[in-house]
């Protein structure tokens, strides 16, 4: 481990105050994690608690960078030859990588992209080294994924600039949802009902702000209509063919709204800002590419290093108890989406079948989450 790039972090969990020699208390972990995202988002380095400086390969700043090691997923090391049983079990495991030259930003972007490997052919020879931080590499790599960037280091790079501290325990502090509240409610008229209202949640921990539409009445006698839909711009917003949420969202509006006028119930969407399964926008648009490639939705994730599963449905579970919501009749395909929420202590009387029609750019789409992500389709 470089010693002159650690030194500046060696305790940052105590501060002198200056003139007075008393130790005031560092950032709270909450922060910590909070500031080492920001700091991947910046390309600045994060300095693991007990382990290396580690610098973000796709948005470093440090452009003389340079590093013996690389920390990349098992599934990049995969594509390196550096297969073991383990990459196959867990593509998005961390594994510590050196090459015969020590890697620079250039050198290091398409060890970092998949979507670079047909255009530049990865150079050898590289050799994976024990890994002794383990828990921490984890922990980075999945901080990579909140931060929507590429799950991939540079190791104790020489000229990286001021590192970040971050404990992996702080981790989970970005995902505490008691922190989560009712910021403001609107009335708001949308095609499908005029009788809609609007509600804004907020956390401190996360700048993405969830959304719930509730339409008709709100009653404890008759159970709601829910739809949690996540946030996916290209089908939500631009239409796009290659999935299926823009119909699904349009057709839970339609339901929810008559729910309301015919029976006198009541409907809720969620709107949840977990983009592509939670890996992010231009994650999500990095798997396009691959699939353009012909990898299927599954494999595009993984490939990336990242999981092809990474929401938290809880936050779901968090915002209907925050609207007084405690059973639901849930719009959904995805057995897995009723289990979490079941988890999560929402009482979920009824899944109601959500498919709709297919078209050609979809069919494989939707296959591959009948087949391997166990939606019921038929
Ligand atoms: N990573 C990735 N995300 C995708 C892809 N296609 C769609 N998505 C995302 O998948 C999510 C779909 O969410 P939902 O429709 O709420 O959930 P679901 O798991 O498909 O289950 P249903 O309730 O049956 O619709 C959205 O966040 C989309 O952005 C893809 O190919 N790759
Ligand atoms: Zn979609």
């Amino acid at each position: 481990m470089g010693e002159t790039v650690r030194s500046h972090t060696a305790d940052y969990r105590v501060r002198p105050l200056s003139g007075t020699g008393t130790p005031i208390p560092g950032p709270s972990p909450a922060r910590r994690a909070a500031q080492a995202v920001d700091a991947l988002r910046h390309g600045w380095p994060i300095a693991l608690a007990a382990g290396p400086v580690l610098l973000p390969v796709e948005t470093a700043v440090a452009s003389q960078a340079k590093a013996g090691r690389m920390l990349v997923s098992s599934a990049r090391a995969a594509t390196l030859k550096l297969t073991n049983q383990r990459a196959a079990a867990e593509p998005n495991a961390p594994v510590l990588i050196r090459g015969a030259e020590a890697f620079d930003l250039r050198a290091a972007l398409p060890i970092a992209d998949p979507a670079l490997d047909l255009a530049a052919p990865l150079k050898g020879p590289f050799v994976a080294e024990t890994l002794d931080f383990e828990e921490a590499a984890i922990a980075a790599l999945e901080l990579a994924r909140i931060a929507g960037i590429l799950p991939a280091f540079l190791v104790d790079s020489s000229d990286a600039g001021e590192a970040q501290p971050f404990d992996p325990a702080d981790i989970a502090h970005l995902a505490d949802r008691d922190r989560l509240v009712i910021v403001t409610r609107a009335k708001l008229p949308v095609t499908a009902s005029a009788d809609a209202q609007i509600i804004a949640f907020r956390s401190a921990d996360d700048l993405r702000e969830h959304v719930a539409l509730v339409m008709g009445q709100q009653s404890g006698d008759r159970v709601p209509l829910v739809r949690l839909h996540s946030e996916c711009l290209t089908g939500d917003a631009l239409g796009s063919l290659k999935c299926d949420c823009g119909p699904q969202l349009d057709a839970a509006l339609a339901q929810m709204a008559q729910e309301a006028a015919d029976n006198g119930g009541w409907g809720v969407l969620l709107y949840m800002r977990q983009e592509g399964r939670g890996i992010g926008l231009v994650n999500k648009l990095r798997a396009y590419r691959l699939q353009d490639e012909g990898f299927d939705t599954v494999d595009a994730n993984q490939r990336l290093g990242l999981p092809d599963e990474s929401r938290d449905f809880g936050t779901a579970a968090r915002m209907l108890e925050l609207l007084g919501v405690p059973a639901i009749r849930l719009l959904t395909n995805n057995p897995r989406k009723v289990d979490a929420l079941i988890e999560a202590g929402v009482t979920t009387v009824e899944r109601v079948p959500h498919q709709l029609p297919d078209n050609p750019h979809n069919t494989r789409y939707l296959a591959t989450k009948r087949d391997r992500s166990g939606h019921l389709l038929e």
